[in-house]
């Protein structure tokens, strides 16, 4: 189980996360929802421990993984070293080849393995990107409005690829949007900050 307790956070004076509280099932896709500048991108970065609350504690099951708790964010191309093929892209997790080569081709496919971020299209990058968290064996994904920047066929196509995975691995998903209509389409539950 991911659990946050009384999350507090500031990046300076004023409070930006005040007394959240979540938990997330191995399994379970949870949707964190919210009007712009609520804090969602906040929480998804404490609970991924990009950043560290001031006040509260996260708690995990790491149930193995070196890195329990993945952050997949909007833009694949701010993640990536631009001179790194998809296969150096996808290598950096520490995966071997052969298992670089055993992701599922419905994710990456195989011709893109050894072009750059830009000889792909956005949809696709995101694919990739998805692909580089869940080779990290997380036990939960937190997923910040990562499709939000694409159209509606790949935007059902990106979270029908994470679900099926999250659904074989039993990884709990947090799904951050503004968009209610994608959450209520792909999470169990939502949290209206
Ligand atoms: N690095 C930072 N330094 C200072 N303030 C920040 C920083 N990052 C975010 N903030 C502020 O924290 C608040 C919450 O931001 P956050 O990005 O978590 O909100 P959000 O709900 O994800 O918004 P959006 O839907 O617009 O992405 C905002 O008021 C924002 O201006």
């Amino acid at each position: 189980m991911l659990i946050a307790k009384d999350l507090w956070f500031r990046y300076t004076r004023d409070w930006v996360v005040q007394g959240t509280s979540l938990t997330v099932e191995p399994g379970e896709v949870v949707g964190l929802f919210g009007p712009s500048g609520s804090g969602k991108s906040t929480i998804g970065k404490l609970l991924a421990g990009f950043l560290t609350p001031t006040k509260g504690e996260i708690l995990v099951d790491p149930r193995g993984s070196a890195h329990p708790v993945q952050l997949v964010l909007q833009h694949p191309e701010r993640a990536m070293n631009p001179h790194w093929t998809v296969r150096e892209i996808l290598a950096e997790t520490g995966a071997s080849q052969a298992e670089v080569e055993a992701v599922d081709p419905h994710l990456v496919r195989p011709v893109w393995f050894d072009r750059f971020p830009h000889e792909i299209s956005g949809g696709e990058l995101q694919r990739v990107n998805l692909a580089r968290a869940l080779l990290a064996r997380p036990r939960y994904l937190v997923a910040d409005e990562i499709s939000a920047s694409l159209d509606a066929i790949t935007q059902a196509r990106i979270w029908h690829l994470l679900l099926e995975q999250a659904r074989a691995q039993e990884i709990g998903v947090v799904a951050i949007s503004h968009d209610p209509d994608l959450l209520a389409a792909v999470t169990d539950r939502v949290i209206d900050l």
